[in-house]
């Protein structure tokens, strides 16, 4: 069999999906983005091609060394996102060749079904009370929302409060009958986050995710021992070389690879058996698209440490299309008391509606993520 076309679609809200076709008339779907680069990895897609035509799609390993390894420069979020949904795609063919789903290809279930959580609150959290009033009716108790807005280095006692009552708020709302992440979004600045996570403790909230931007990851240590509460990242770090240095020097209880960033299928479960045998749980992250969230759901379900699965319905990014719009078996993605049970399909398990993404492609979005400043006019993290 052989590769023989890479067609990319950006599509509403901020997505990309690529479809590689082989000469066994066989397709398979990958989502390869950057959330407001999508040209950018649309291009190193495109870039990557040139070689992946003529290829045999079975050898996922061979050609993951060859595009992460053949040209010199290798890792980060572009090429690593571009890799990504190439790997993707050719699981999805490997399972469509041999009609079984990626998870039988990897062994098989660990178990059967896999908790998910939602996002309330969006950029700038707010009516949090409102939005997990809304989403446990719809069966879930697992949430997670940002921490705070615009913060500085040396944030003001107003601000910390602010941060500190939004969340007080919840528990004395919902008690122990829900749970809930707080992303601090890298907008904290390592004096910062000791000073928030020490107020946030009480209210025991599962995971803080991104305490300090991943350039500071060697705070990560520190900050976990200041603080009882367990530390998530990882969505902007793109492979295993990058997440060897987290595990080796400890700090991180949950990582959140990106299966869309962080290389693919391939890669990620490579992550998450480093995670493992370092006893730290793996949450994919996954604020994107049907595919990169099947995607998730095949690491998932093969690896023991999978402890919760971010999925974006409702999601305030999600402007102009929701999760399922693109999806024809959408009921194969139905959310029961927060759970979903494995994709039964073959390959990645997802059925893509191939017109409404080429009628979506023809308007496509040019999604950027909003600049954010401070009162004195510098750049503020979003
Ligand atoms: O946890 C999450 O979902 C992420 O922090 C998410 O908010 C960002 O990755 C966003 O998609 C970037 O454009
Ligand atoms: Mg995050």
């Amino acid at each position: 069999m052989k590769i023989t076309r890479l067609t990319t679609y950006r599509i509403p809200p901020r997505w990309m999906l690529l479809k590689i076709e082989t000469d066994a008339g066989v397709t398979g779907w990958g989502e390869p983005v950057i959330e407001g680069r999508a040209k950018t990895v649309e291009a190193a897609v495109h870039e990557l091609s040139s070689f992946l035509i003529g290829q045999d799609p079975a050898r996922i390993n061979d050609l993951w060394q060859a595009m992460y390894r053949g040209g010199f420069y290798r890792g980060g979020p572009i090429l690593m996102s571009a890799i990504a949904g190439v790997d993707q795609a050719l699981w999805d063919i490997k399972g469509k060749v041999h009609n079984v789903p990626v998870y039988q290809l990897l062994g098989g279930l660990v178990r059967d079904r896999m908790k998910t959580y939602s996002w309330v609150g969006g950029d700038r959290p707010a009516d949090v009370i409102a939005g997990i009033r809304r989403l446990r009716e719809a069966g879930f108790d697992t949430f997670k929302m940002n921490g705070t807005e615009e913060f500085g280095m040396i944030a003001s006692a107003k601000d910390v409060d602010a941060a500190v009552e939004r969340i007080a708020e919840i528990r004395s709302a919902f008690g122990n009958q829900i749970e809930f992440g707080i992303d601090f979004h890298g907008r904290v600045a390592a004096p910062m986050a000791k000073v928030l996570l020490r107020e946030l403790e009480q209210y025991r909230p599962l995971f803080v995710e991104e305490p300090v931007l991943a350039e500071q990851c060697e705070y990560y240590p520190q900050l976990a021992q200041s603080t009882s509460i367990p530390l998530a990242a990882g969505e902007r770090m793109y492979s295993r070389f990058d997440f060897k240095r987290v595990f080796q020097q400890g700090g991180i209880a949950i990582v959140q690879p990106d299966l869309s960033h962080a290389g693919g299928i391939s890669e990620c479960i490579r992550i998450a058996s480093m995670a493992e045998a370092h006893d730290v749980a793996l949450a994919p992250h996954c604020p994107l698209g049907p595919v990169a969230l099947a995607a998730c759901l095949q690491v998932d379900f093969v690896s023991h440490n999978a402890v919760l699965q971010e999925q974006s319905m409702g999601i305030h990014y999600n402007k102009g299309a929701e999760l399922l719009d693109y999806v024809v078996n959408r009921d194969d993605f139905t959310i029961v008391g927060g759970y979903i049970a494995p994709l039964p399909k073959p390959g990645l398990g997802v059925v893509i509606d191939e017109q409404r993404v080429e009628e979506a492609s023809r308007n496509a979005p040019d999604w950027r993520n909003p600049l954010w400043r401070h009162q004195d006019g510098s750049v503020a993290e979003w």
